[in-house]
């Protein structure tokens, strides 16, 4: 991420900074230009200007008229010269021109800095309400892309794309306003004022400054971007090479490794040395040329002017325009090839950020959808056909069941057979291919799909804590929960006691995804949070890791209050735990196949028979395993 401090790239506007060392300065960046990042990045900005267009006319304005001051001040640097030319300052005419030329030097740099400090005021406004808008944007839109769309992206590079995108933003829209609209107009205002005396210098002025932009484009783009491209890649491998070493220095010291891997890193150094001096000398190479074409503009001009001097057409105030002219030019055309790349780099920056509006969500609420309304807790599959989208083959091919309102469902077999997708299905994270799943009658592919997720609790079997309190974590079930209603839930988790114990009791942080508890404890502080969230519809993923025992009896307690009079959906790794269920339901490879209670499966020679004579048994050698221990 850059640093907050956001102007020191917008040399042209404030100080100009030597062309080589700026280039070293921005010469680790990823430079690489594509027409359609740019239209899509540009057609962004434009739309996000659109909704300031006062503060952007006041940003424009001050600019240009600041600008147009600094173009407007050689002429009186030129007449300063002529007055003071003519004569002694004991001549009352002379000094009165000489003052005259001084006092308007003085207004004009005045009113540029007055005008420059507006537009800093402006455009700190218009770009922080531009970057609040993208960051928040960009996460109403993250937060309701599909589970799909989760599950293939990393959090930490769309936490990254995000950053990044917004700061690329700031630069981008720094080195347009503030740098390269001002580098304009001085190049116009700078022909004009010396073409409106001597029409061949706003020629040479006008051609060699077209010519030296087509250069710094042509160098940047053509000659330098593609070896910087390639050194950053070795910059990014010596990052890589170094963490990979270090972090798994315990192997390396293991295996008294030390040396192999200095050879092994002097290697990577070795390449990107010669890399990165390529770029660098390109760097150079590029900045002499544009230094090259700069002092040949330098020598046209004055040349010329010196031309007319000695045919006597020109004064030497005249000679002090030209040259102050050229050189208040010089400081905004020398930091073009800076400005260029920086716009390349908020673009490639920029460019992901831009994509993430282009994606439409997977999952979309119809318009006008209304929100759901469960009462019961009935649930119906009619002929329900889904594929997950990197698939070929449907998963589930004309799946219909139904589920009585109240119902304790047990949902069983292999991994992989298709029980989570079942859930996932009635929560809407995924839309069908066809038919329909209706809830108290009502196809949840119609109604919002916020109002249906509310009304269905969850209990994972990895539960996600958010970084914040205990209580916090709790009330998430129900916002606004009052203090007494949180610790109530809490102890009907059988997550009081262990909370209480703790020295900040309900106060205390869980630490990133709850990882300052036990696997356990993060279970019935997920169960506190159903019972809040009190919802008709409950699913329950039972855990598969291997809990102690006590933890495993608090935890089946509290499950079993949190199930009364709810329909409840319970996925089962261990077949003991569903045993007392209404029903369960057999999956495998994507079908039902066989369902009934406990006891009528196991009189069937089915999978859930022989599911639960494999579980049955491991967990006898198991008991025969400890036994032989013990005695
Ligand atoms: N997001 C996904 N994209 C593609 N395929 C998926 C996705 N999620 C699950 N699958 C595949 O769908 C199949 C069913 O997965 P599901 O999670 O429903 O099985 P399961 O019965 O719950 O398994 P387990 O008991 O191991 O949790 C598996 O083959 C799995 O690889």
């Amino acid at each position: 991420m850059f640093s907050s401090s956001r102007r020191p790239s917008i040399s042209g506007f404030l100080r100009p900074s030597g062309l080589l060392r700026s280039y070293k300065a921005t010469r680790r960046f990823h430079i690489d230009l594509r027409g359609a990042a740019f239209r899509d990045v540009f057609a962004f900005t434009m739309r996000h200007w659109s909704k300031q267009p006062v503060r952007l006319a006041i940003i424009m304005i001050a600019v240009l008229v600041a600008t147009l001051l600094d173009v407007l001040t050689p002429l009186y640097s030129g007449r300063l010269v002529n007055a003071v030319a003519q004569g002694a300052a004991a001549d009352a005419v002379v000094w009165d021109a000489a003052l005259a030329a001084f006092s308007m030097l003085i207004a004009l740099a005045l009113g540029a800095v007055v005008m420059r400090n507006i537009a800093f005021i402006a455009v700190n406004d218009f770009i922080l309400k531009m970057m609040s808008d993208i960051a928040s944007d960009a996460f109403h839109r993250v937060q309701r892309f599909s589970t799909d769309w989760h599950a293939k992206t990393f959090a930490g590079s769309t936490v990254r794309k995000i950053t990044r995108g917004m700061w690329a933003f700031c630069l981008l829209n720094d080195t347009i306003l503030l740098a390269l609209f001002p580098s304009l107009i001085m190049l116009v205002g700078s022909s004009v004022l010396l073409g409106w005396y001597w029409p061949m210098m706003g020629l040479i002025i006008a051609c060699g400054s077209v010519g030296y932009v087509a250069l710094i484009i042509i160098l940047s783009l053509g000659y330098v971007a593609p070896a910087a491209n390639l050194a950053n890649n070795w910059d990014t491998r010596l990052g890589g090479s170094l963490a990979d070493a270090i972090s798994c220095n315990a192997v390396v010291k293991g295996f008294g490794a030390e040396v192999r891997e200095d050879h092994r890193l002097a290697k990577v150094i070795s390449k990107w040395r010669h890399r990165t001096l390529r770029t660098w000398v390109r760097g150079t190479v590029s900045a002499a040329f544009q230094g090259i074409m700069l002092l040949a503009m330098r020598a046209a001009l004055i040349g010329y002017a010196l031309f007319l001097w000695s045919r006597g057409q020109t004064t030497p105030g005249d000679i002090a325009l030209v040259l102050a002219s050229f050189t208040v030019l010089y400081g905004y055309l020398r930091d073009v090839s800076i400005h260029v790349r920086n716009i390349q780099r908020s673009v490639n920056e920029m460019e992901e950020l831009v994509q993430t509006y282009s994606q439409p969500p997977d999952v979309a609420d119809d318009p006008g959808a209304k929100p759901i309304r469960i009462t019961k807790g009935h649930i119906d599959f009619e002929s329900v056909h889904f594929h997950y989208g990197n698939h070929w083959s449907p998963f589930y091919s004309d799946l219909s069941i139904s589920i009585e309102a109240g119902a304790r469902v047990g949902l069983v077999g292999p991994s992989g057979s298709g029980k989570t997708t079942f859930v996932k299905l009635i929560q809407r994270l995924y839309d069908l291919d066809a038919g329909r799943i209706l809830i108290d009658g009502q196809d949840i592919s119609r109604v919002t799909q916020g109002s249906l997720r509310s009304q269905i609790a969850i209990v994972q079997q990895e539960p996600l804590l958010f970084h914040r309190s205990l209580a916090e974590n709790i009330a998430y079930g129900r916002p606004g929960a009052s203090r007494s209603d949180v610790e109530q839930a809490a102890r009907l988790a059988s997550a009081h006691d262990f909370i209480a114990r703790l020295p900040n009791g309900y106060g205390t942080l869980v630490g990133e995804r709850g990882v300052k508890l036990s696997g356990g404890e993060r279970q019935r502080v997920a169960i506190a949070r159903a019972f809040l969230a009190d919802a008709p519809i409950l699913i329950l993923d039972e855990a598969t890791s291997s809990l102690d025992s006590e933890s495993e009896v608090l935890i089946q307690k509290a499950m079993e209050r949190l199930m009364v009079g709810r329909t409840t959906l319970v996925i089962a790794h261990r077949l003991s735990t569903v045993r007392a269920l209404d029903r369960l339901l057999v999956f495998d490879r994507g079908c039902i196949t066989e369902q009934g209670d406990h006891d009528a499966l196991i009189r069937r020679d089915g999978i859930y028979r022989r599911l639960f004579e494999r579980q049955a048994l491991e967990l006898t050698k198991g008991w025969d395993e400890t036994n032989v221990q013990h005695g």
